[in-house]
């Protein structure tokens, strides 16, 4: 029988990679995304390699969506096994200059996201009374805390955090909750990142505060999805039931905890 795995913001980055290799990994997959045209087109790659895939628009942040995501996958494929909370936004801006919108926005995706999708996986687990992953994007900000990054890295602390205590209390019904932290990866994300950053440093032309950022990475190169996607591999897999409450970095060295 193949698992079934939901990746948030999966139509494009680092979830697309994940969904990729999840799919390759034997799992059936849940595409989902707020956008519409990149869950569509990730199907569409992902069917074309021959695997099983369906895709559920919807936002993280709002906790109806998530259940009817989760619904969704069990309606289609029967049972849920694994769910990825990916989707995240950033946030570049020195905090001075953070305005309310910005920083609800931020912690409503990239907070109550992951609480709801906790929250809708965890009882669908129960329900089916089966072991049960739940895995989370935080960062190397969630460990370290950045300038002009600082409210997102606020939101990534509150990630770690919320992936202790809910493998505390999920434990008992044998869930595993943990996360992966990357470092620096080339996505839209850090396009924007970069841009931001490029605004407010006189000294910086495009595309410096990308290659500041990734020179200090001792392993020589910035992170691809497919590095990201071993861990979040790992972490679906049976060879990882030993672990919970982890938040684990991958980022070819630059942060050491
Ligand atoms: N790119 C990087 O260097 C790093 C990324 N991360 C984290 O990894 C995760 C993925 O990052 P990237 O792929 O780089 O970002 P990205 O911006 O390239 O892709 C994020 C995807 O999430 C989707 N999304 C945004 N808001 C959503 C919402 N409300 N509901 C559903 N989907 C939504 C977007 O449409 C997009 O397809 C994020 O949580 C990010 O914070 C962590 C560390 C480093
Ligand atoms: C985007 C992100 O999390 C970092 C630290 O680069």
């Amino acid at each position: 029988m193949s698992k079934v795995a939901v990746i948030t913001g999966s139509g494009g980055g680092l979830g697309k990679g994940i969904a990729e290799r999840l799919a390759k990994d034997g799992f059936k997959v849940v595409v989902n995304d707020i956008n519409a045209e990149a869950v569509n087109s990730t199907v569409e790659e992902i069917k074309a390699g021959g695997y099983e895939v369906i895709g559920v628009q919807g936002d993280v942040s709002k906790k109806e969506h998530q259940f009817l995501l989760v619904q969704r996958a069990v309606e289609v494929f029967g049972r849920l096994d694994v769910f990825v909370n990916n989707a995240g936004i950033d946030v570049v801006t020195p905090f001075l200059d953070v305005d309310e919108a910005q920083l609800n926005k931020a912690f409503s995706i990239n907070v109550n996201g992951v609480v709801f999708g906790t929250q809708a996986a965890a009882e669908q687990f129960k329900k089916q009374e089966s072991k049960g992953k739940i895995i989370n994007a935080c960062s190397i900000a969630g460990h370290e805390s950045y300038e002009m990054l600082s409210t997102y890295s606020a939101t990534k602390h509150a990630v770690k955090s919320f992936t202790h205590s809910s493998a505390k209390e999920l434990a008992p019904y044998n869930i595993r909750v943990n996360a992966y932290c990357p470092g620096v990866a080339g996505t839209a994300m850090w396009d924007r990142i970069d841009e931001e950053m490029v605004k407010y440093y006189d000294h910086m032309e495009p595309g410096d505060a990308f290659k500041e950022f990734s020179g200090n990475i001792l392993l020589g190169r910035p992170q691809e999805p497919e590095d990201v996607a071993n861990l979040v591999s790992f972490l679906a897999s049976d060879d990882s039931d030993y672990i919970t409450g982890q938040a684990i970095v991958t980022d070819g060295g630059l942060v050491f905890r």
